[in-house]
């Protein structure tokens, strides 16, 4: 069954244990939130998180956005009895590298289950690992682990983790997962984050992980369908009509060949804008 389309163009990490974060959250244009329990909380710090992240969900106040708790590792009892005991809309598991880690995580809780594929062994089993569980809703890339672990360098082109983002891509599409670009560090360099969103966008990912309020309107706008593709897109879908009318299987429209499959991606582009617009 083909899934609903949510628009996940910007997800924003958000600290457990940064209670002004929390509350900054609520009003940002942010499509998702990932809870952070892992990385960004110091290992004291992490009973606190919880009882923040809980406090901050059970407020209910972060509207339609999209709430994912990443948890601090698969073996963590308390962040899994957290997530199975809040109204969230996802899991997110740290450094997946085999399908028993998913399934040991289906077993803990109810929700979804997002994937950080962030270690090279992990970018190696990524379609093993979309293939291997129907609570699977998609894959967030962590290219900083992934850097490290490679002995790579981070450099403005990304060419170093291009293979690891398109095997990335390739796995969560062949499954019909989501798959989620991973965060940019500089995080006054927002040309350089446009750059990297639109590089993102152009290998097939449907948002990108932020790690600041700053970056949300370009990632927004960058993963987000322009005004004028919208308009495209309809023209196209309309003037297809026409010509499956005329019994023609190939089209010429606006100076460019036109078959069923460049439509059902118009149709896709287009119900990802009425799902923005909806809010
Ligand atoms: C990166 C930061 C530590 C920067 O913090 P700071 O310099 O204090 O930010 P600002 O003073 O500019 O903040 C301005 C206001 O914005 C709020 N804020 C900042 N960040 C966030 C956020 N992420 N979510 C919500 N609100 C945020 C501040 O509270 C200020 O508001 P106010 O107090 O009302 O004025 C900080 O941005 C931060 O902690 N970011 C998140 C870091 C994080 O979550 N890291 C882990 C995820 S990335 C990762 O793990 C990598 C991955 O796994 C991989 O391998 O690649
Ligand atoms: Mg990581």
């Amino acid at each position: 069954m083909t899934k609903p389309i949510r628009p996940r163009r910007s997800m924003l990490y958000v600290p457990g244990d940064k209670p002004r974060a929390l509350e900054k959250a609520k009003t940002l244009a942010c499509d998702a939130i990932l809870f952070d329990l892992e990385d960004a909380v110091a290992p004291e710090n992490k009973a606190r998180a919880r009882d923040g992240i809980a406090e901050a969900v059970r407020s209910g106040a972060y509207g339609r956005r999209e709430l994912i708790l990443r948890v601090s590792g698969p073996d963590c009892a308390e962040d899994f009895a957290l997530a199975s005991a809040l109204p969230i809309d996802g899991v997110l598991l740290p450094k997946v590298e085999s399908p028993a880690t998913v399934a040991d995580a289906a077993a803990r809780m109810p929700h979804p289950i997002w994937c950080m594929i962030e270690t090279p062994l992990g970018v190696l089993r990524a379609a093993e690992i979309a293939a291997s569980s129907d609570r699977l809703a998609g894959f967030v890339a962590g290219t900083n682990d992934i850097t490290k672990d490679l002995h790579a360098r981070h450099t403005p082109s990304r060419t170093p983790l291009l293979t690891a983002l398109s095997l990335m891509v390739l796995a969560a599409r062949a499954y019909g997962l989501a798959v989620i670009d991973g965060v940019h560090l500089d995080l006054d360099d927002l040309d350089g984050f446009e750059a990297a969103c639109r590089q993102g966008a152009d290998l097939g990912f449907d948002g990108k992980s932020l790690v600041h309020p700053n970056s949300i309107a370009i990632a927004n706008r960058v993963f987000g369908p322009a005004p004028e593709e919208i308009a495209r897109a309809r023209a196209m879908v309309a003037a297809w009509e026409e010509a499956r009318a005329q019994g023609l299987g190939v089209a010429r429209i606006n100076g460019a060949m036109v078959e069923q499959l460049h439509v059902d991606d118009a149709n896709r582009l287009i119900a990802l804008a009425d799902a923005i617009a909806r809010g």
